[in-house]
Protein backbone atom coordinates (compact mmCIF):
# COMPACT_ATOMS: atom_id res chain seq x y z
CA UNK A 1 0.00 0.00 0.00
CA UNK A 2 1.57 3.82 -0.66
CA UNK A 3 1.52 5.72 2.28
CA UNK A 4 -1.57 7.19 3.61
CA UNK A 5 -2.17 10.89 2.45
CA UNK A 6 -0.93 13.19 4.92
CA UNK A 7 -3.78 16.11 3.71
CA UNK A 8 -7.17 15.65 4.66
CA UNK A 9 -9.77 18.02 2.92
CA UNK A 10 -11.29 20.55 5.42
CA UNK A 11 -14.85 19.72 4.48
CA UNK A 12 -15.32 22.99 6.73
CA UNK A 13 -17.95 24.93 5.39
CA UNK A 14 -17.03 28.34 6.53
CA UNK A 15 -13.72 28.37 5.04
CA UNK A 16 -13.62 29.37 1.03
CA UNK A 17 -12.38 27.42 -1.19
CA UNK A 18 -8.14 29.29 -1.93
CA UNK A 19 -9.89 29.92 -5.70
CA UNK A 20 -12.57 32.43 -4.01
CA UNK A 21 -10.41 33.70 -1.20
CA UNK A 22 -8.12 34.89 -3.77
CA UNK A 23 -10.35 37.61 -4.61
CA UNK A 24 -10.55 38.94 -1.31
CA UNK A 25 -8.83 42.20 -0.33
CA UNK A 26 -7.74 40.25 3.60
CA UNK A 27 -6.89 37.39 4.68
CA UNK A 28 -9.66 35.27 6.06
CA UNK A 29 -8.32 34.50 9.48
CA UNK A 30 -7.82 30.50 9.08
CA UNK A 31 -5.12 31.11 6.65
CA UNK A 32 -2.79 33.19 9.20
CA UNK A 33 0.04 32.00 10.57
CA UNK A 34 1.60 32.82 13.97
CA UNK A 35 4.17 35.33 13.37
CA UNK A 36 7.26 32.90 13.94
CA UNK A 37 5.83 30.92 10.85
CA UNK A 38 5.58 33.74 8.56
CA UNK A 39 7.65 33.86 5.24
CA UNK A 40 11.23 35.83 6.58
CA UNK A 41 12.51 36.29 2.95
CA UNK A 42 10.88 37.41 -0.70
CA UNK A 43 9.87 34.96 -2.64
CA UNK A 44 11.67 36.52 -5.41
CA UNK A 45 14.88 37.26 -3.59
CA UNK A 46 16.63 34.51 -5.15
CA UNK A 47 19.43 32.35 -4.02
CA UNK A 48 21.92 30.97 -5.22
CA UNK A 49 23.36 28.81 -2.69
CA UNK A 50 21.68 25.63 -4.00
CA UNK A 51 24.18 23.47 -6.46
CA UNK A 52 23.22 22.82 -9.60
CA UNK A 53 24.43 19.43 -10.90
CA UNK A 54 24.80 18.49 -14.70
CA UNK A 55 24.23 14.52 -15.21
CA UNK A 56 25.34 14.73 -18.22
CA UNK A 57 28.05 11.94 -18.67
CA UNK A 58 26.29 10.24 -15.28
CA UNK A 59 26.68 6.95 -17.11
CA UNK A 60 30.12 6.67 -17.60
CA UNK A 61 32.99 9.89 -17.33
CA UNK A 62 31.41 12.17 -15.10
CA UNK A 63 30.21 9.53 -12.48
CA UNK A 64 32.76 10.88 -10.01
CA UNK A 65 32.16 14.21 -10.25
CA UNK A 66 28.24 13.97 -10.47
CA UNK A 67 28.48 11.45 -7.26
CA UNK A 68 30.81 13.98 -5.29
CA UNK A 69 28.64 16.67 -5.83
CA UNK A 70 25.47 15.11 -4.84
CA UNK A 71 27.08 13.99 -1.73
CA UNK A 72 28.30 17.57 -0.83
CA UNK A 73 24.82 18.63 -1.57
CA UNK A 74 23.21 15.98 0.60
CA UNK A 75 25.35 16.91 3.79
CA UNK A 76 24.95 20.26 3.19
CA UNK A 77 21.52 20.75 2.52
CA UNK A 78 19.50 17.70 1.77
CA UNK A 79 18.70 19.28 -1.70
CA UNK A 80 20.28 20.04 -4.80
CA UNK A 81 18.65 21.28 -8.83
CA UNK A 82 19.92 19.00 -11.91
CA UNK A 83 19.99 19.52 -15.22
CA UNK A 84 20.56 18.01 -18.14
CA UNK A 85 18.55 14.82 -16.38
CA UNK A 86 17.03 13.51 -19.98
CA UNK A 87 13.22 14.06 -19.10
CA UNK A 88 12.10 15.80 -22.93
CA UNK A 89 11.52 19.14 -22.32
CA UNK A 90 8.43 19.23 -24.62
CA UNK A 91 6.62 16.27 -22.22
CA UNK A 92 7.56 18.99 -18.69
CA UNK A 93 6.01 21.72 -21.14
CA UNK A 94 3.36 19.82 -21.83
CA UNK A 95 2.89 18.21 -17.91
CA UNK A 96 2.63 22.43 -16.79
CA UNK A 97 0.42 23.33 -19.85
CA UNK A 98 -2.37 20.52 -18.85
CA UNK A 99 -1.72 21.02 -14.88
CA UNK A 100 -2.65 24.82 -15.17
CA UNK A 101 -5.54 24.03 -17.80
CA UNK A 102 -6.86 21.45 -15.06
CA UNK A 103 -6.85 24.03 -12.13
CA UNK A 104 -8.51 26.79 -14.31
CA UNK A 105 -11.79 24.39 -14.58
CA UNK A 106 -14.94 25.19 -12.75
CA UNK A 107 -14.68 24.43 -9.67
CA UNK A 108 -17.63 21.24 -9.73
CA UNK A 109 -15.82 20.15 -12.76
CA UNK A 110 -12.52 19.60 -10.13
CA UNK A 111 -14.43 18.68 -7.60
CA UNK A 112 -15.22 15.32 -9.34
CA UNK A 113 -12.63 14.37 -7.79
CA UNK A 114 -12.82 15.49 -4.51
CA UNK A 115 -9.89 13.40 -2.17
CA UNK A 116 -11.75 14.17 0.79
CA UNK A 117 -12.76 10.79 2.38
CA UNK A 118 -9.40 9.45 2.12
CA UNK A 119 -9.72 8.54 -1.53
CA UNK A 120 -6.41 7.63 -3.50
CA UNK A 121 -5.81 10.56 -5.04
CA UNK A 122 -8.03 13.44 -6.82
CA UNK A 123 -8.18 17.18 -6.06
CA UNK A 124 -8.32 19.23 -2.43
CA UNK A 125 -8.98 22.79 -1.80
CA UNK A 126 -7.00 24.45 1.61
CA UNK A 127 -5.82 21.12 2.51
CA UNK A 128 -4.45 20.57 5.85
CA UNK A 129 -3.04 18.06 8.40
CA UNK A 130 -6.27 16.89 10.61
CA UNK A 131 -6.62 18.90 13.78
CA UNK A 132 -4.46 21.87 12.47
CA UNK A 133 -5.40 25.33 13.04
CA UNK A 134 -3.82 27.12 10.19
CA UNK A 135 -4.87 26.36 6.60
CA UNK A 136 -1.93 26.18 3.42
CA UNK A 137 -2.69 28.65 0.07
CA UNK A 138 -3.02 26.00 -1.93
CA UNK A 139 -4.99 23.72 -4.21
CA UNK A 140 -3.63 20.09 -4.65
CA UNK A 141 -4.78 17.21 -7.53
CA UNK A 142 -2.62 14.13 -6.70
CA UNK A 143 -1.67 10.97 -8.69
CA UNK A 144 -0.95 7.60 -7.32
CA UNK A 145 1.32 6.50 -10.29
CA UNK A 146 3.21 3.50 -8.74
CA UNK A 147 3.23 0.54 -7.92
CA UNK A 148 1.47 0.03 -11.66
CA UNK A 149 -0.83 -2.34 -10.09
CA UNK A 150 -2.58 -0.46 -7.56
CA UNK A 151 -3.03 2.92 -10.29
CA UNK A 152 -6.69 3.11 -10.00
CA UNK A 153 -7.61 5.69 -12.78
CA UNK A 154 -10.83 6.47 -11.50
CA UNK A 155 -9.40 9.01 -9.30
CA UNK A 156 -6.93 10.20 -12.31
CA UNK A 157 -9.02 13.28 -13.87
CA UNK A 158 -10.03 12.95 -17.44
CA UNK A 159 -10.11 17.03 -18.08
CA UNK A 160 -8.09 18.35 -19.55
CA UNK A 161 -8.31 16.29 -23.04
CA UNK A 162 -5.04 14.17 -22.89
CA UNK A 163 -3.80 15.34 -19.49
CA UNK A 164 -4.13 11.45 -18.34
CA UNK A 165 -1.69 10.12 -20.65
CA UNK A 166 0.54 12.90 -20.36
CA UNK A 167 1.10 12.09 -16.45
CA UNK A 168 1.29 8.75 -17.49
CA UNK A 169 4.06 9.82 -19.14
CA UNK A 170 5.40 12.04 -17.35
CA UNK A 171 5.80 9.38 -14.38
CA UNK A 172 7.29 6.84 -15.92
CA UNK A 173 10.32 9.22 -16.71
CA UNK A 174 10.64 10.95 -13.43
CA UNK A 175 10.33 6.97 -12.02
CA UNK A 176 13.25 6.46 -14.70
CA UNK A 177 14.95 9.44 -13.64
CA UNK A 178 14.72 8.61 -9.72
CA UNK A 179 15.85 5.47 -10.26
CA UNK A 180 19.34 6.99 -11.43
CA UNK A 181 19.70 9.12 -8.77
CA UNK A 182 18.96 6.56 -5.87
CA UNK A 183 22.16 4.93 -7.40
CA UNK A 184 24.04 7.61 -7.80
CA UNK A 185 23.13 8.41 -4.13
CA UNK A 186 23.61 4.99 -2.58
CA UNK A 187 27.26 5.11 -3.78
CA UNK A 188 27.68 8.40 -2.43
CA UNK A 189 27.16 6.37 0.50
CA UNK A 190 29.72 3.58 -0.09
CA UNK A 191 27.06 1.35 -1.01
CA UNK A 192 26.23 -0.72 -4.16
CA UNK A 193 24.40 1.52 -6.54
CA UNK A 194 21.05 -1.01 -6.05
CA UNK A 195 20.92 -0.49 -1.70
CA UNK A 196 18.71 2.39 -1.62
CA UNK A 197 15.96 0.93 -4.36
CA UNK A 198 16.19 -2.38 -2.60
CA UNK A 199 15.84 -1.23 0.26
CA UNK A 200 12.26 0.94 -1.41
CA UNK A 201 11.40 -2.74 -1.64
CA UNK A 202 8.81 -1.76 -4.43
CA UNK A 203 9.29 1.54 -5.10
CA UNK A 204 6.05 4.31 -4.66
CA UNK A 205 5.26 6.96 -6.64
CA UNK A 206 3.01 9.88 -5.81
CA UNK A 207 2.62 13.23 -7.67
CA UNK A 208 1.21 16.06 -6.62
CA UNK A 209 0.30 19.21 -8.05
CA UNK A 210 0.92 22.24 -6.31
CA UNK A 211 -1.05 25.33 -7.15
CA UNK A 212 -0.75 28.73 -5.17
CA UNK A 213 -3.55 31.29 -5.95
CA UNK A 214 -2.32 35.11 -5.65
CA UNK A 215 -2.69 35.97 -2.05
CA UNK A 216 -4.04 39.45 -1.07
CA UNK A 217 -1.62 38.98 2.42
CA UNK A 218 1.41 36.78 1.25
CA UNK A 219 3.17 37.90 4.39
CA UNK A 220 0.81 36.54 6.84
CA UNK A 221 0.47 33.05 5.65
CA UNK A 222 1.80 29.79 3.75
CA UNK A 223 1.63 28.26 0.36
CA UNK A 224 2.58 25.06 2.71
CA UNK A 225 3.68 25.23 6.09
CA UNK A 226 7.63 24.05 6.75
CA UNK A 227 7.90 20.60 6.86
CA UNK A 228 10.40 17.48 6.08
CA UNK A 229 9.15 14.88 3.14
CA UNK A 230 8.50 11.69 4.64
CA UNK A 231 9.81 9.51 1.86
CA UNK A 232 12.96 8.65 0.31
CA UNK A 233 13.20 11.61 -2.90
CA UNK A 234 11.09 14.14 -4.12
CA UNK A 235 11.95 15.70 -7.55
CA UNK A 236 10.36 18.98 -7.59
CA UNK A 237 9.45 20.41 -10.75
CA UNK A 238 9.00 24.35 -10.11
CA UNK A 239 7.78 27.13 -12.61
CA UNK A 240 9.37 30.54 -12.98
CA UNK A 241 7.94 32.28 -10.36
CA UNK A 242 9.39 31.08 -7.19
CA UNK A 243 8.34 30.57 -3.81
CA UNK A 244 10.29 27.62 -2.32
CA UNK A 245 12.60 27.97 0.20
CA UNK A 246 15.14 26.02 2.35
CA UNK A 247 16.50 26.44 5.60
CA UNK A 248 19.36 24.82 6.67
CA UNK A 249 19.94 25.94 10.32
CA UNK A 250 16.49 24.74 12.11
CA UNK A 251 15.07 27.82 10.98
CA UNK A 252 16.97 30.46 11.35
CA UNK A 253 17.85 31.75 7.80
CA UNK A 254 16.10 30.87 5.03
CA UNK A 255 16.73 30.86 1.19
CA UNK A 256 14.53 31.23 -2.18
CA UNK A 257 15.03 28.46 -4.26
CA UNK A 258 16.13 30.66 -7.43
CA UNK A 259 13.93 28.90 -10.69
CA UNK A 260 16.23 27.67 -13.15
CA UNK A 261 14.37 26.95 -16.52
CA UNK A 262 14.80 23.02 -17.51
CA UNK A 263 15.71 22.23 -13.96
CA UNK A 264 14.41 19.89 -11.03
CA UNK A 265 14.99 20.47 -7.99
CA UNK A 266 15.95 17.42 -6.54
CA UNK A 267 15.20 17.01 -2.32
CA UNK A 268 16.25 14.26 0.42
CA UNK A 269 13.15 13.09 2.28
CA UNK A 270 13.21 11.52 5.97
CA UNK A 271 13.39 8.18 4.69
CA UNK A 272 16.92 8.41 3.41
CA UNK A 273 18.04 10.70 6.36
CA UNK A 274 17.69 7.13 8.39
CA UNK A 275 19.21 5.27 5.42
CA UNK A 276 21.84 7.38 5.66
CA UNK A 277 22.35 7.49 9.49
CA UNK A 278 22.13 11.23 9.10
CA UNK A 279 24.80 11.60 6.95
CA UNK A 280 22.52 13.24 4.56
CA UNK A 281 19.70 15.57 5.40
CA UNK A 282 16.52 15.84 4.81
CA UNK A 283 15.63 18.77 3.47
CA UNK A 284 13.72 21.61 5.67
CA UNK A 285 11.77 23.56 3.62
CA UNK A 286 8.39 25.67 2.87
CA UNK A 287 6.56 27.48 0.11
CA UNK A 288 5.44 31.43 0.24
CA UNK A 289 2.90 32.81 -2.12
CA UNK A 290 2.70 36.13 -3.29
CA UNK A 291 0.18 38.65 -4.49
CA UNK A 292 1.34 39.22 -8.56
CA UNK A 293 1.07 35.67 -9.85
CA UNK A 294 -0.35 32.69 -9.55
CA UNK A 295 2.50 29.63 -8.97
CA UNK A 296 2.33 25.67 -9.94
CA UNK A 297 4.75 23.21 -8.54
CA UNK A 298 4.88 19.44 -9.31
CA UNK A 299 6.17 17.65 -6.63
CA UNK A 300 6.46 13.67 -7.24
CA UNK A 301 7.12 12.02 -4.18
CA UNK A 302 9.26 8.63 -4.17
CA UNK A 303 8.46 6.62 -1.16
CA UNK A 304 9.69 2.73 -0.09
CA UNK A 305 6.82 0.73 0.21
CA UNK A 306 4.95 0.55 3.51
CA UNK A 307 6.41 -2.62 4.75
CA UNK A 308 10.24 -1.04 4.00
CA UNK A 309 12.25 -1.60 6.77
CA UNK A 310 14.04 1.85 8.10
CA UNK A 311 17.08 1.58 9.25
CA UNK A 312 20.72 2.64 8.37
CA UNK A 313 22.21 0.61 5.43
CA UNK A 314 25.77 0.83 6.79
CA UNK A 315 27.64 1.79 10.08
CA UNK A 316 31.14 2.10 10.24
CA UNK A 317 33.15 0.75 12.44
CA UNK A 318 31.98 2.84 15.63
CA UNK A 319 29.66 4.89 14.33
CA UNK A 320 26.39 5.31 16.72
CA UNK A 321 23.31 4.25 15.40
CA UNK A 322 20.63 7.24 15.12
CA UNK A 323 18.10 4.46 15.47
CA UNK A 324 17.04 2.34 18.04
CA UNK A 325 15.79 -0.16 16.39
CA UNK A 326 14.25 -1.03 12.59
CA UNK A 327 10.91 0.11 12.31
CA UNK A 328 8.59 -0.45 8.49
CA UNK A 329 7.98 2.82 6.52
CA UNK A 330 4.56 2.77 7.70
CA UNK A 331 5.66 3.01 11.34
CA UNK A 332 7.78 5.89 10.69
CA UNK A 333 5.38 8.01 8.59
CA UNK A 334 2.47 7.64 11.20
CA UNK A 335 4.91 8.60 14.05
CA UNK A 336 5.93 11.30 11.97
CA UNK A 337 2.16 12.20 11.57
CA UNK A 338 1.83 12.21 14.94
CA UNK A 339 4.56 14.44 15.91
CA UNK A 340 3.00 16.80 13.86
CA UNK A 341 -0.86 16.35 15.09
CA UNK A 342 0.39 16.73 18.38
CA UNK A 343 2.56 19.76 17.77
CA UNK A 344 -0.21 21.56 15.95
CA UNK A 345 -2.69 20.44 19.38
CA UNK A 346 0.00 22.34 21.33
CA UNK A 347 -0.02 24.98 19.68
CA UNK A 348 -4.01 25.54 18.86
CA UNK A 349 -4.22 25.20 22.76
CA UNK A 350 -1.40 27.91 23.44
CA UNK A 351 -3.32 30.30 21.23
CA UNK A 352 -6.45 29.35 22.55
CA UNK A 353 -5.33 29.95 26.04
CA UNK A 354 -3.61 33.23 25.07
CA UNK A 355 -6.88 34.71 23.50
CA UNK A 356 -8.60 33.31 26.46
CA UNK A 357 -6.52 34.80 29.15
CA UNK A 358 -7.71 37.71 31.06
CA UNK A 359 -6.14 41.02 29.85
CA UNK A 360 -4.57 43.16 32.40
O1 LIG B 1 5.78 24.12 -4.08
C1 LIG B 1 6.92 23.93 -3.66
O2 LIG B 1 7.88 24.57 -4.07
C2 LIG B 1 7.19 22.90 -2.58
C3 LIG B 1 6.25 21.74 -2.61
C4 LIG B 1 6.56 20.75 -1.53
O3 LIG B 1 7.43 20.92 -0.74
C5 LIG B 1 5.74 19.54 -1.40
O4 LIG B 1 4.77 19.37 -2.17
O5 LIG B 1 6.07 18.72 -0.50
FE1 LIG C 1 7.90 19.14 0.40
Amino acid sequence: MAPAVEVVASGRPDILPVGEAEAAKTLQSIFIRDEDERPKVAYNNFSKDIPIISLEGIEGKDRERVKEEVSNACKEWGLFQVVNHGVPKELVQTMNQLAREFFALPAEEKLKYDMRGGKRGGFVVSSHLQGEAVLDWREICTYFSYPLHQRDYTRWPEKPEGWRDVVDKYSGALMNLACKLLEVISEALGLDAEAVTKACVEMDQKVVINYYPKCPQPDMTLGLKRHTDPGTITILLQDHVGGLQATKDDGLNWITVEPVEGAFVVNLGDHMHYLSNGKFKSADHQAVVNSNSTRLSIATFQNPAQDGIVYPLKLEEGEQCMMEEPITFAQMYSRKMGRDIELARQKKLAKVGVEEAPKS
